[in-house]
């Protein structure tokens, strides 16, 4: 027999370690609930309405409840209970004390004798109030296990949010679509970064799930769009356009973009909007508008430009120019490039460590930094939203997107 057995079968003797007739205690496996399941009898109480300061209702909802504990919560404990239930139901205690050697029946004895002339009323509202207690740590307790550190937010479906050690990731989450987005996956991107501006995270990041960070816009939808609605379709989307790429140029905190594979399309422009990009040596860098009989988008038009020049931002936004990570950190736009077996350990690592720092100061500093060009950056958008609005209704356009669905054409 364990220690730990031994010592149960003397607290609580053989013949009380019975649950509906079946013998309880063979290992250390009893469980609190069961051992207070024997140990306190059903007692039919008698009460009046008036006289009761809680409820007969939460007192036996309390004795319920104190079944579905999952941890014991020690014998110190279990012992306030045992007396407060005895005199909440049987009232003082005026059994005979037992003997010196029986420690257990003594223990329990003496739990209850200690209560005095305590009231019934104030005895059940005790032993009431305890058990809320317990059951409020015990369902602290299983919120931390659960997830030590990380919180997941909201009810997405494109996207998983989470936060952890101050940062609040926004994961694109449709990797059996390459992370395409789609109208649903702007608007909750959109809420996630509102929701992230205002957290208690002192940086957010955004990355995707999957083997792929993103194949841009998904082309989805511009499809099945009947010819009498293509006007308020380009009209729409030039406006969902316009506000999502808002939320990246007003977004108050550091705002980092971890590539963890290939960027096509919006997922690449967006990257000038980013304060940081780090990049798997796997990640490809293709803005193919032209191909795509589009334009420029995420104010690329004109911070790409500025990133790697003019010369470097035509080859990329004119003619589709496909970089390799290392190409698009020699040109500015990617800040470091890792090998893709370490990625995702290094760049947190690193993240974790920026994250530490004093949030306001990362929040004002970026504000100096950005703050400048943003009504500059708003018009740009507008312009760009504009023209796009146009070139969704060309033929350009409309023949690469039936082409992409007739599987003629691959990026
Ligand atoms: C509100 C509107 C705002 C508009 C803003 C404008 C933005 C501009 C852009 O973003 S332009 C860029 C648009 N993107 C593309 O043109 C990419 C198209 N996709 C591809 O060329 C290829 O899928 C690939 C090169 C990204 C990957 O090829 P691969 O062979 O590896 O994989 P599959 O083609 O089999 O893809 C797997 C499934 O995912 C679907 N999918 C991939 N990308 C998109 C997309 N952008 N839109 C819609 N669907 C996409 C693909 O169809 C496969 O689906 P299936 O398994 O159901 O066939």
């Amino acid at each position: 027999m364990g220690f730990l057995t031994a010592f149960v079968s003397a607290f609580f003797p053989q013949d009380l370690l019975t649950f509906k007739g079946k013998p309880l205690l063979s290992k250390w496996k009893i469980k609190f609930r069961q051992v207070q399941a024997v140990c306190i009898p059903s007692i039919h109480l008698h009460m009046t309405a008036a006289t009761m300061q809680v409820s007969q209702q939460d007192f036996e909802k309390a004795q319920e409840q104190v079944k579905l504990l999952k941890k014991d919560p020690g014998n110190e404990t279990k012992l306030k209970l045992y007396a407060l239930f005895k005199q909440a139901t049987e009232g003082p205690c005026n059994s005979p004390k037992p003997g010196m050697l029986d420690f257990v029946k003594k223990a329990k004895w003496d739990a209850w004798n200690s209560l005095g002339n305590l009231s019934q009323d104030n005895a059940r509202q005790k032993y009431t109030e305890l058990v809320s207690s317990l059951v409020s740590a015990e369902s602290a307790d299983l919120k931390t296990d659960a997830s030590p550190e990380e919180t997941r937010h909201g009810d997405y479906e494109t996207i998983l949010v989470t936060t952890k050690s101050s940062i609040t990731k926004i994961m694109f989450n449709r990797p059996e679509k390459k992370n395409a987005i789609s109208h649903k996956m702007y608007r909750e991107i959109m809420k996630a970064l509102e929701e992230a501006g205002k957290d208690d995270s002192t940086i957010a990041v955004i990355t995707g799930n999957g083997d792929y960070y993103s194949s841009g816009n998904d082309l989805n939808n511009f499809a099945n769009i009947q010819p009498s609605e293509m006007e308020k379709m380009a009209k729409d989307g030039a406006v969902l356009l316009k506000e999502f790429v808002g939320h990246f140029i007003d977004f108050p905190k550091p705002l980092i973009a971890v590539v963890n594979g290939p960027a096509v399309g919006i997922c690449v422009t967006l990257l000038g909007l980013c304060d940081i990009v780090y990049a798997s040596d796997r990640a490809t860098f293709h803005s193919p508008f032209s191909e795509l009989g589009q334009s420029p988008e995420g104010c690329s038009s004109y911070l790409f430009p500025k990133i790697m020049g003019l010369a470097r931002a035509n080859e990329i936004l004119l003619f589709n120019k496909k970089l390799t990570a290392a190409e698009a950190c020699a040109w500015g736009l990617v800040t470091e490039v890792f090998p893709d077996s370490t990625f995702q350990k290094e760049v947190w690592a690193r993240l974790e460590a920026y994250a530490s720092l004093p949030k306001n100061s990362l929040a004002v500093s970026k504000q100096l930094l950005r703050g400048m060009e943003k009504e500059k950056l708003h018009a740009v958008n507008s312009k760009e939203c504009e023209v796009l609005q146009e070139r969704w209704l060309s033929d350009e356009c409309m023949n690469a997107i039936v082409s992409f669905f007739q599987k003629k054409a691959k990026l």
